[in-house]
């Protein structure tokens, strides 16, 4: 029997781990966060990505990562996610608390993007960087119609990863999600979207959390749907058979316009 979209909701706020989610997905930088990272970048190196002020990550998890080549184009920026728990870690993350989840890898592949010639130093800037310009971990439900309350809204980029396809648990609210993320968004805004290919379950230790199996015809309908248009797509083919207990077949990055 497939979830309620309040069933997964639950599951999120009762049974996620993020402590556990960093240990599985994050110990180390394989080649799909490799590509997510990569990608997140030169999209935003574009213009019509980097005109404006404020981005916005939609589902951040208990993560820093995507926001770190937008810590370069953007003075304001926001973290939401739908867990308090999530938030939580990230805030730890801004406060330097000793027990925060560690992030430098991911920093340091960002660092030699940019071309630091000292990727301990590039480290450094680039943390007290996303210190300085993440100025809220708000609270998000993206099947709320104004999935965000925050008065900087509407925002000129909104940035998500991993997150839609785990929220929605059919076709009709994974489309309702993005058009109540579109609302966020200036008209002319882009949106980066990072995610899983034919994914059904991923697992945190014991617990399975289910995924919405989409393609890239499907994610493009959707999109378009709520009101996207330009595409730009990049593919990978699964790149960890083992290590990973999830069922994906690809990852995909996909940029668009707000018509
Ligand atoms: C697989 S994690 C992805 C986390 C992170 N963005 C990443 O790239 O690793 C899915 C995230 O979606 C969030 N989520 C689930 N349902 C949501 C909802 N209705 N609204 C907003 N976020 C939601 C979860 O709390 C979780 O942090």
């Amino acid at each position: 029997m497939p979830m309620t979209n309040k069933e997964v909701k639950s599951l999120y706020r009762e049974r996620f781990d993020p402590v556990q989610y960093h240990t599985t997905y994050y110990s180390n930088l394989d080649k799909e966060v490799e590509f997510f990272l990569t990608n997140i970048h030169s999209t935003l190196l574009k213009e019509k990505f980097n005109e404006g002020k404020r981005c916005l990550e939609i589902g951040s998890g208990p993560t820093v990562h995507s926001l770190i080549s937008a810590s370069h184009h953007f003075d304001t920026l926001v973290s939401s996610d739908y867990t308090e728990k999530n938030r939580e870690e990230i805030r730890k993350w801004l406060n330097k608390d000793a027990q925060a989840l560690d992030w430098t890898i991911f920093f340091r592949f960002v660092a030699n993007m940019e071309k630091f010639s000292d990727l301990d130093e590039g480290v450094r800037i680039l943390e007290e960087r996303l210190r300085r310009k993440l100025k809220n971990v708000s609270f998000c439900d993206v099947f709320d119609s104004i999935p965000l309350n925050y008065k900087e809204a509407p925002f000129d980029v909104i940035i998500t990863s991993l997150c839609l396809e785990f929220a929605a648990c059919d076709w009709s609210s994974y489309v309702q999600a993005l058009k109540n993320i579109a609302a966020l968004l200036r008209v002319g805004g882009g949106i980066i979207m990072v995610g899983a290919l034919n994914n059904t379950f991923y697992y945190v230790n014991d617990e399975i959390f289910p995924s919405l199996k989409l393609d890239q015809p499907m994610i493009q309908k959707a999109m378009t749907l709520a009101g996207f248009q330009g595409f730009e797509w990049k593919i990978l083919e699964r790149q960890v058979i083992e290590g990973k207990p999830t069922d994906h077949d690809g990852c995909f990055c996909v940029s668009a316009i707000k018509m």
